[in-house]
């Protein structure tokens, strides 16, 4: 990808059947997507899809051009994913739309290692976005009426991913994600160099908190949500503005964010990125059959409220963090070889 190249790529009729068909071949193979066999064979699966798509995905990681990028136009087919779920809890495994997932991970594959949380849809690797109707007012990506504002994901965890896919089953009503890249010249040099030190604190969002997972073995599930826990109690400061100077990482989700009370200059200074990051978000309405990427250190993202329909035909969206290095978090992971965090 030369620079200015665009951040779309739309999908030959011959790729997405090639890809789709790819998904199908794979699911037959596999048993689901925590199968040890899937993960380990994903880099060589990868090497199947069209060369476009690993050219343009590779692109977008490694240059580093755009915070966002879609891929467009995958074959989704409706009669075989059947109705959306009402929950993601007690559904039968593998599940229909697994081919789909298998296609997720396979990018995930090609920009990285996909990983889950074990706090988070009690482990699952490819999470389900859709509303549940208990969730309608909460901050979570199974929310619906309220606006899902925009964060960096699991922005308060120091293992969080470096980029999160997004695909889309379904969208009927056209209900957008936003995404917000930051314009570092609307930022005063002062609140840059506030920004990139250590003077911010950020909570846990509700996604990994033991009401939203199922309740398992008592003391496993006491022992993975201490650690959560302990990142609420014993906050450490971190930087929202890190890496390079002219064209920095960012870090925050403002909802669960705050500055110590002496700290007048950290509250001026997060009120302005988040004034700035206001103002540059666009909306994505991703499309039945598009997969959304976001690098997870450039661009925020969130979504906008929509009324929920609970019959089978809402909004759908599968979702995988995907990491550069798993390594960085093996002190949070039972086994080298597991993918869960927690
Ligand atoms: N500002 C926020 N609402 N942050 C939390 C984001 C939702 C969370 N990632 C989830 O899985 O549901
Ligand atoms: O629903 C969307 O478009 C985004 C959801 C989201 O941000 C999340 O689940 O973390
Ligand atoms: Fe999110």
């Amino acid at each position: 990808m030369a620079t200015g190249t665009s951040n779309v790529l739309e999908l030959t009729p011959q790729e997405a059947h090639r890809s789709a068909d790819l998904g199908i071949e794979l699911a037959r193979k596999y048993a689901s997507p925590e199968d040890p066999r899937l993960l380990f064979d994903l880099p060589f699966l990868a090497a199947m899809l069209p060369e476009r798509t690993r050219k343009f995905l590779r692109a977008f990681a490694l240059e580093e051009e755009h915070g966002h990028c879609v891929l467009r136009g995958h074959r989704i087919d409706t009669g075989r994913i059947g109705p959306t779920p009402e929950h993601w809890r007690a559904r039968a495994r593998p599940a229909a739309e697994f081919p789909e997932e298998i296609l997720l991970l396979l990018y995930g594959a090609v920009i990285g290692e996909p990983f889950g949380w074990s706090t988070q849809q009690d482990g699952r690797l490819v999470h389900d976005v859709f509303p549940i109707r208990k969730h309608e007012h909460e901050q979570l990506g199974t929310g619906s009426s309220e606006l899902l504002t925009w964060h960096t994901e699991d922005a308060f965890h120091p293992y969080r991913g470096d980029y999160l896919l997004l695909s889309a089953l379904r969208n009927p009503d056209d209900v957008a994600t936003t995404i917000g890249e930051l314009d570092l010249d609307a930022l005063a040099p002062e609140h840059v160099e506030v920004l990139f030190r250590k003077r911010f604190h950020i909570a846990p969002d509700e996604s990994h908190l033991p009401k939203n997972n199922s309740a398992g073995d008592h003391e496993e599930s006491a022992r993975r949500f201490a650690t959560i826990e302990r990142l609420i109690n014993d906050r450490e400061p971190v930087a929202v503005l890190y890496g390079s100077r002219s064209g920095p990482y960012m870090r925050l989700d403002p909802y669960f964010m705050e500055t110590p009370e002496d700290d007048p200059q950290a509250r001026a200074a997060l009120e302005a990125v988040t004034g700035v990051l206001d103002r540059s978000l666009g909306e994505v309405a991703l499309r039945q059959g598009d997969v959304l990427c976001v690098n997870n250190h450039l661009a925020v993202h969130g979504r906008v409220p929509f009324r929920a329909r609970y019959d089978g035909t809402d909004r759908w969206l599968k979702r995988v963090n995907v990491t550069s290095d798993l390594r960085k978090s093996r002190e949070m992971r039972a086994l080298a070889g597991s993918r869960l965090i927690g």
